[in-house]
């Protein structure tokens, strides 16, 4: 904890994922990108690393130590493990001698509960802040998309995360109608697992199936796509021993056909139950995509096909949580309605 109060009480906006947590601090932009991922002792709960480092541990470790995600589906499966991890990240970016501690925005998924959002809160503030406040995710990508969030018109966000993703209408500094689905990037990866075991007969790790999305994923094929093709490793089922085969891009896209239908169905169902003038002005601005999830290939092509409603990703896609936080600090007067303040949940 030492060092963790300084740079002059700067104010600070995290996107606390279920993949990558980003802090953003005012003036500076992103200061920390790092998978969410803590490696301690099995027992004592000795953190042996945290980030980065600990990422590289997960499925490599000894028997004494484990690597987990303390965050699951968007929001905290183990407390205790998610305070550590936040007072370490908070105590590499606020260095210096103890002074003044930051107020601190933290993006939530929209559907998470009143215990979760109270378990969140209270990990910040233990974890060294002045006050804490929760903004819904896809709130924080419109305003770090550049949004014009406090104008009566409405904007549609569907925010792709690695646990969640997050479905909402917004106008007027607010979310008017919203959903949270809990498939995304991580359930996109089970999915290629699944479909590579069953067509394949081949067990591939985590990391080979996110692998696989990245570099050769899309949620569809259009003609003029080159056709892509990895080499993979895991083992074969039936003889035990290491097999590496090669995948094609179709393969992928036949694995991912059922999880991005789920979010299809999603962003329908709330456009379906839209106000008509919000519908309207949805249509003229386009859905904006954000979070890691939304760069799967071809995905905005997907969502438009299906809902007739242009689609566009916003640019800083992986960043935006995290800037809206940051920024959303200054807007406090516009967003008093939409945010959970630990003053307020704290005090209960
Ligand atoms: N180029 C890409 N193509 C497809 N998926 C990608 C790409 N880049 C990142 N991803 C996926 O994006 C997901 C992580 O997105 P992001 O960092 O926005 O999530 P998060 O904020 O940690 O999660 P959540 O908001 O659900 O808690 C991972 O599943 C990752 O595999």
């Amino acid at each position: 904890m030492a060092g963790l109060f300084s740079l002059g009480g700067q104010d600070i906006g995290i996107d606390l994922g279920t993949a990558s947590v980003l802090i953003y601090v005012r003036g500076k932009g992103i200061v920390l990108r790092e998978p969410s991922v803590i490696a301690v002792v099995q027992g004592s709960k000795e953190v042996k690393a945290v980030g980065a480092e600990a990422y590289r541990m997960l499925g490599r470790t000894p028997g004494n130590i484990v690597a987990a995600r303390p965050l699951k589906d968007g929001v905290i499966a183990d407390y205790t493990l998610t305070e550590k991890m936040l007072k370490l990240f908070l105590a590499k970016v606020l260095t210096g001698p103890r002074f003044s501690r930051p107020q601190v925005m933290v993006g939530v998924p929209s559907g998470v509960t009143e215990v979760e959002r109270r378990a969140v809160v209270q990990a910040i503030v233990e974890a060294g802040a002045k006050r804490a406040f929760l903004i819904d995710e896809p709130l924080a990508a419109a305003i770090g998309a550049g949004i014009k969030i406090a104008e009566p018109t409405g904007s549609m966000v569907v925010d792709i995360g690695g646990g969640s993703s997050d479905i909402a209408v917004i106008s007027l500094g607010g979310i008017v109608h919203s959903t949270s689905l809990r498939v995304a990037g991580n359930e996109f990866d089970e999915a290629i697992i699944r479909h590579i075991r069953n067509k394949y007969n081949l067990l591939i790790g985590e990391r080979t199936a996110e692998d696989l999305k990245i570099k050769i994923g899309a949620a569809k094929l259009m003609p003029e796509d080159e056709r892509l093709v990895a080499e993979v490793r895991g083992r074969d089922l039936i003889t035990g021993l290491p097999k590496t085969i090669e995948v094609a891009d179709q393969d992928i896209v036949d694995a991912l056909q059922e999880p991005l239908d789920k979010i299809v169905q999603g962003v329908k169902g709330i456009l379906e139950t839209t106000p008509p003038e919000l519908i309207s002005d949805i249509i003229d601005r386009g859905i904006l995509l954000s979070g890691g999830g939304s760069l799967l290939k071809n995905f905005d092509l997907l969502l438009q096909d299906a809902t007739g409603v242009p689609v566009v990703v916003a640019e800083n896609a992986v960043e935006a949580v995290a800037v809206g936080t940051g920024k959303a600090l200054d807007m406090l007067h516009v967003l008093k309605d939409a945010l959970v303040s630990s003053d307020n949940v704290l005090r209960r």
